[in-house]
């Protein structure tokens, strides 16, 4: 169904163009925000609000639809070139391991994994997208020296099904969803959470989720995903002459929703909030709940391979901290600083970190007492919450 000749520079801008068309380009007023881009009020938003640009033509969200998850590289000369270029400017992360390891060095490491395409791989049905046990150990491992947190589009309940690591902080909902470790304490029904910003739409959600699940079931092979705060209606499954007519059943169920945005990930149309809030504000979130909000002690490593990884990226870069990793076979436009080519590549990566730092640990003392210093802090910080 992927055209494999596709462009990757064209796929950028479509994608760009159909998210532009699609609502990314508004915003609520920022006077209308609480602190931290807490919940807007629903009622500030009004039909009238809504872009009009929604309307423009369906040709750009198909080709973006079309380039959401393109799996097939091209072996044309040129695009070897463009690979290279692309390799020399993100380089992988297992090739720069020891600089990475260096950098390290007398900072508290948190490690933040997105799910999907980075700790498991990408399948065609988004039920049995399992985590190989050897990257369910790496993470295990990595766990016990590092804050370490998973940062998925799925909704938390569901991340957590799939991970089941109950040492882990868990950002459901593209973040909207965060809650600390569990395993360290035991609280009855949900005082552990932590952060729910869009907590004042669920019931527009649910309402949402009904709609748009009687509105595909017309379409062989579309499946919508409640993931809470986040709606996710799958495409990998629906043949490609029926996008168009996919995209325009969400968007026409959207115009009621004017408080509701629509974006892409891969092979799936997203409907969110339109609150200033993203894996990015999630990562900021959880650094400042571990105390390291304006330190230079800390070093964030974020490890993703979605659009949606950009703006934690996009964050690090910001703060000229940590560094973001994409997991991506194919050259694509990143503010990522390093690569990795596929899941496996993740969880080795994973695993040295672990490794790396055991060795640090044993021959450098001071590095050693700060992670501890890190380890009794990020328990501490967890354990006075709720
Ligand atoms: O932020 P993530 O953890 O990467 O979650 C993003 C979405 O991932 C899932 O969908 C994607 O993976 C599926 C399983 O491999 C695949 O079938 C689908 O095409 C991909 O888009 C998940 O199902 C979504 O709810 C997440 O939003």
């Amino acid at each position: 169904m992927t055209n494999p000749n596709v462009v990757v520079s064209d796929t950028q801008s479509a994608i760009a163009m159909a998210l532009a068309v699609a609502g990314n380009a508004y915003s609520p007023p920022p006077s209308n925000s609480q602190p931290n881009g807490y919940p807007y009020n629903l009622a500030l938003f009004s039909k009238s609000k809504f872009p009009k640009s929604l309307e423009t033509k369906n040709i750009a969200w198909v080709e973006a639809m079309r380039a959401s998850s393109p799996t097939r590289n091209s072996s044309s000369s040129e695009d070897t070139e463009h690979k290279k270029a692309w390799i020399m400017k993100h380089p992988s992360a297992l090739g720069v391991f020891e600089e990475i390891m260096s950098a390290a060095k007398m900072k508290q490491v948190v490690i933040f994994l997105d799910y999907d395409g980075t700790l498991s791989p990408i399948v065609e049905n988004p039920d049995q997208a399992y985590m190989a046990p050897e990257m369910r150990e790496a993470v295990k491992n990595v766990a016990k020296y590092f804050p370490t947190a998973i940062v998925s589009g799925r909704c938390r309940a569901k991340v957590y099904n799939f991970v089941r690591l109950s040492e882990l902080y868990y950002a459901g909902s593209h973040g909207m969803d965060i809650k600390g470790p569990s395993a360290r304490k035991h609280q009855k029904g949900n005082q552990n959470v932590l952060c729910q910003p869009a907590k004042d739409f669920l019931p527009t959600m649910t309402e949402v989720y009904g709609i748009l699940l009687e509105k595909t079931k017309g379409i062989p092979g579309a499946n919508v995903e409640n993931n809470k705060f986040c709606l996710s209606v799958h495409f990998r499954r629906v043949e490609e002459q029926s996008w168009n007519d996919l995209a325009d059943r969400v968007k026409s169920v959207l115009k009621d929703y004017p408080e509701l945005r629509l974006t892409q990930g891969r092979k799936v149309l997203e409907i969110r909030p339109t609150i200033k809030w993203d894996k990015g504000k999630a990562l900021e979130f959880l650094l400042e709940s571990l105390g390291y909000a304006n330190s230079k002690d800390v070093l964030p490593i974020y490890i993703g391979d979605d659009r949606t990884d950009e703006d934690a990226f996009k964050v690090l870069r910001k703060r000229g901290q940590g560094f973001g990793i994409l997991v991506s076979k194919i050259p694509k436009e990143t503010e990522a600083t390093y690569s990795l080519q596929e899941p496996p590549e993740a969880s080795y990566a994973i695993s040295a970190t672990f490794s790396g730092m055991e060795t640090i640990g044993s021959t450098q003392s001071l590095a050693s007492i700060e992670i501890e210093c890190g380890k009794k802090f990020h328990q501490e910080v967890f354990e006075s919450v709720g």
